[in-house]
């Protein structure tokens, strides 16, 4: 961990608190990233065991996304999430996590009914699921609720392009902003939330050009995803990132290794060895036992009636 520290000290960004473990960057490190134009780093993790990987990968930030949904839990799309569990996640990537900035996706539902819905829910995953941020997907219609949570203490990121959670809306996970209208529509959501007081936006599958529009006219840092490299940070999914699912990925996908086809050979080997006979082997036996106590086991029990005829 320390080692760790020390490697990216020259960023400038993790600092070691009083008793020497990594400070968890906060939303001033991504602020100071932004202003030495270093690219920030954003991965989507659900579990302990996955944020501890980008913890010691030292990615910038951690997403606990909504799309836990659709690839951890095996839902059709996003909406189906409750607040209850996001802030389950949140908790436990916050315990396999301790550097990263923690920022929880506001699920379908916990947020659009009133601005006092909202604030109530961002207060609940900070204050239940220790995050450090919130995430809420919309524009213009946002803005004055993003307005809100941030009044209440609560950084929030913006997103912007395809919302997944409005995929019906959409017609589809679709590329955004290919139309004179939608390009607009865009610019105007991005410079409305940036109003509203986001620390940095996702800007989802948009045109490469469109994102580097709004990256040169916004004045805080924006996160793509499907939208090219000029803009400020990456987000993926690292199910995604890891090849953890046996599907076609979408065309931003960069799978930097193919975990589910070695995984299954894995697995596959296991249950032949089991069937076999071949695991376990003796080199993971295991626990002996000490011959005088079995011994004396056996002797115990031959003594004894063990049935059970009371
Ligand atoms: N595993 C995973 N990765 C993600 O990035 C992700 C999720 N799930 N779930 C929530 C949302 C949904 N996202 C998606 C889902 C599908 C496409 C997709 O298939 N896109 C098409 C583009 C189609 C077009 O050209 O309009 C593609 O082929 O890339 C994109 C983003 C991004 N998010
Ligand atoms: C893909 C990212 C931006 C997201 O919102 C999610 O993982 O839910
Ligand atoms: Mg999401």
């Amino acid at each position: 961990m320390l080692k760790a520290c020390l490697r990216s000290f020259s960023s400038s960004v993790p600092k070691l608190s009083a008793h020497g473990a990594c400070a968890r960057k906060t939303v001033r490190t991504i602020q100071n990233l932004y202003e030495q134009k270093i690219p920030i780093s954003v991965v989507t993790a659900w579990d302990a065991i996955t944020a501890n990987i980008a913890d010691e990968a030292q990615i910038d930030t951690v997403l606990v996304g909504d799309s836990l949904a659709m690839v951890a839990l095996g839902y059709e799309d996003t909406n189906a999430l409750e607040l209850e569990d996001m802030v389950h996640h949140v908790r436990a990537v916050n315990r396999g996590n301790r550097s990263s900035l923690l920022v929880a996706d506001i699920p379908f539902g916990s947020f659009e009914e009133s601005e006092a819905q909202a604030v109530r829910s961002a207060i609940t995953l900070v204050k239940k699921g220790k995050a450090q941020a919130v995430k809420i997907e919309g524009g213009v219609e946002m803005a004055p609720t993003i307005k809100k949570i941030v009044q209440a203490g609560v950084p929030v990121m913006g997103h912007i392009g395809l919302a997944p959670q409005k995929h019906n809306t959409l017609g589809g996970f679709r590329l955004q902003g290919n139309t004179l209208q939608s390009a607009v529509k865009i610019v105007e959501d991005c410079k409305a939330i940036e109003e509203a007081g986001v620390f940095a936006m996702v800007i989802e599958c948009v045109p490469n050009k469109l994102a580097k529009l709004v990256t040169d006219s916004v004045s805080v840092p924006t996160i793509g995803i499907g939208a090219g490299n000029a803009v400020s940070g990456q987000v993926l999914v690292t199910a995604d990132i890891l090849g953890m699912e046996d599907k076609k990925p979408a065309k931003f996908v960069k799978q930097y290794m193919h975990f589910h086809g070695q995984a299954k050979l894995a697995l596959e080997n296991y249950n032949d060895e089991v069937k076999s006979g071949a695991y376990p082997d003796p080199n993971h036996h295991g626990y002996k036992m000490n011959s005088e106590v079995l011994n004396k086991v056996k002797e115990y029990l031959s003594q004894q009636d063990i049935t059970n005829s009371e």
